[in-house]
């Protein structure tokens, strides 16, 4: 009996091999559940990777390439000034004292309430109409109105001298008024707040309006946005000020102002009316953003403590 002889070869199945057969099957089984598993991780990762690679690559091409913090931002109107007190660079050793004016505090501030929104408004007015006589080919154009120097085509104009007697009918005796106004509010307000005595204070040149656009530069005049330090730059600049006439966001785009602190950045965002001013050493480095589109007016006035280095007011010839 084949089938009988047969039952008769077979052993019966003991537990143990029972068990056996069991574990190994659940091992088998976990082994492939542990593979998938596996698998899916390993494409997660892959996933996360390349998801953070591609948040990184937007992040750097949209941040101007630094870790920057916004110290004050356009959309905020600040009711009071911000002032963030820095260490003197050693800068200022290498020129005279003059005491009440060396800077012996250092650092940099912004208000909103020196100059009104109108005020700087009828100041953009003067820069453009001034502006529009000439131009840079690139993107950065300059006033100056007390040297009559304007940017135009890859040079400079004397506008005073060529325009002559017309440049009456650009300027008005209104609107040097109003920058002998707008400077002597700066100036009390860049006193009170390095503790200096304000007679002791000058102004000094350059004092120019300028206009920035996303124009490729085409001389080096053009090529605003490289980090530098304003004692270096115009020698003698002992507090810089910046009144921006336009705004971040709505007039351009780019074109932040950005202290660079070595950690990390602190930028200004431009808004018309507000006014920035900082000791002019090299513990204010900074840097102004390429604009990426539209227009950015500024004037820039700066003061000396050093009295062969003082001028006066812009003036109508
Ligand atoms: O326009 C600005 O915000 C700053 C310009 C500047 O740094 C300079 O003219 O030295
Ligand atoms: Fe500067």
């Amino acid at each position: 009996m084949p089938l009988q002889l047969r039952r008769g070869n077979v052993k019966p199945p003991d537990n143990n091999s029972v068990e056996k057969k069991i574990k190994r099957g659940n091992a088998q089984r976990q082994g492939s559940w542990f593979r998938r598993l596996r698998g899916w991780l390993l494409l997660g990762l892959l996933l996360g990777l390349l998801l953070l690679s591609a948040g990184l690559a937007w992040f750097y091409s949209n941040s101007d390439d630094d870790i920057t913090e916004v110290w004050v931002r356009q959309s905020h109107l600040l009711q009071e000034k911000k002032f963030f007190e820095v260490p003197c660079s050693e800068d200022y050793e290498n020129y005279q004292r003059y005491p009440g004016c060396t800077p012996q505090k250092c650092g940099r501030a912004v208000t909103d309430t020196v100059v009104t929104r109108e005020e700087a408004e009828r100041m953009r007015r003067i820069a453009e109409r001034g502006l529009a006589l000439g131009g840079s080919d690139g993107g950065a154009s300059i006033l100056d109105l007390h040297s009559g120097a304007l940017s135009r085509g890859q040079h400079f104009v004397n506008i005073y001298r060529y325009f002559g007697d017309q440049i009456k009918d650009v300027f008005s005796e209104e609107d040097f008024q109003l920058y002998r106004t707008m400077r002597q509010r700066i100036q009390e307000a860049v006193a009170r707040t390095f503790g200096l005595d304000v007679s002791r204070l000058y102004l000094t040149k350059p004092t120019f309006f300028s206009r920035m656009n996303g124009t490729e530069a085409k001389t080096a005049h053009d090529e605003y946005w490289h980090p530098h330090i304003d004692k270096v730059t115009y020698g003698s600049f002992d507090y810089t000020s910046l009144l921006y006439l336009s705004d971040y966001g709505s007039d351009f785009g780019g074109g932040r102002f950005v202290f660079m602190d070595g950690v990390a950045n602190r930028t200004v965002e431009p808004r018309s009316g507000r006014v920035s001013f900082f000791s002019s050493g090299s513990e204010n480095l900074h840097r102004v953003e390429k604009v990426r589109w539209g227009t950015r007016f500024a004037i820039t006035v700066s003061f000396t403590c050093d009295p062969a280095h003082a001028i006066t007011d812009p003036a109508l010839p």
